[in-house]
């Protein structure tokens, strides 16, 4: 038997659907009076764990699931050790600098030294304000991150932008993308090696249901 970690949140909906597809049933997680954080697939052939976006690499790295599905983004901030071996292609967001549309500066370089950025993705954002050569303070924030420039807290953020409106509303504007972002299916390299529970069926089973919607 293999397992699955599975993101909650804006993945899971779209994960649950590509695992059906594959043959692995997990939609009893879609049911919200459903407090169980561990199921089987009906069929008995898989495992899933409902876990915190953020947490799916940490169950795949450890082992503790063989196969996850998390954005790139959090590939991009965490760099864990795992195989990354399909572009599911939704979950299609970026990460992007943004500042308020008052802001007098229209690029992340215009910066003045030594700024406030406000993220929930704080390697990424220090990475890409490094390779500027612009030191600048990362105010670490868990989420409603656009309310470090409301408030006046930060002169800017690096957030996930997906339809923009979340910016729009709150009054900010992108002014730079760092990377594009969707949803991935990674593994346990070892277990993928080994081929722990026919791991290796799946994901080519998940590889021609994304090659076949294309
Ligand atoms: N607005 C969006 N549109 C499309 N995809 C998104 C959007 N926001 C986030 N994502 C993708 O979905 C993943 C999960 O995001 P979500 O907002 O559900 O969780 P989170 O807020 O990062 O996690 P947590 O609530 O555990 O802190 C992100 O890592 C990203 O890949
Ligand atoms: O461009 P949009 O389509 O408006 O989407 C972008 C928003 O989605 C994410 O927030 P989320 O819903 O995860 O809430 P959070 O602020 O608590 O992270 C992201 O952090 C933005 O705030």
């Amino acid at each position: 038997m293999i397992t699955v970690a599975l993101p909650k949140g804006a993945l899971l909906e779209d994960s649950i659907q590509l695992l059906q597809e594959v043959g692995l049933d997990f939609s009893a997680f879609l049911d919200s009076s459903n407090r169980q954080l561990q199921i089987d697939d009906p069929t008995h052939t898989a495992k899933g764990l409902l876990v915190r976006a953020q947490d799916v690499p940490v169950y795949v790295e450890y082992g503790q699931a063989q196969l996850g599905i998390v954005g790139y983004d959090v590939l991009r901030e965490k760099k864990p050790q795992v195989a990354c071996l399909v572009d599911l292609k939704f979950g299609k967001c970026r990460m992007s600098v943004a500042v308020k549309e008052s802001s007098p500066f229209r690029s992340p370089v215009e910066l003045p030294l030594h700024s406030r950025v406000a993220s929930k993705f704080v390697h990424c954002a220090s990475e890409y304000f490094e390779s500027l050569d612009l030191p600048v303070e990362i105010i670490p924030l868990y989420g409603s991150v656009e309310l470090g420039p409301i408030t006046g807290m930060s002169e800017a953020i690096v957030d996930l932008v997906s339809t923009g409106r979340t910016l729009k509303q709150n009054g900010l504007i992108e002014i730079e993308v760092l990377f594009e972002s969707t949803a991935q299916l990674i593994v346990h390299p070892l277990s993928y090696r080994v081929n722990t529970g026919g791991l290796k069926t799946v994901v080519e089973k998940v590889r021609s249901q994304i090659l076949a919607a294309v």
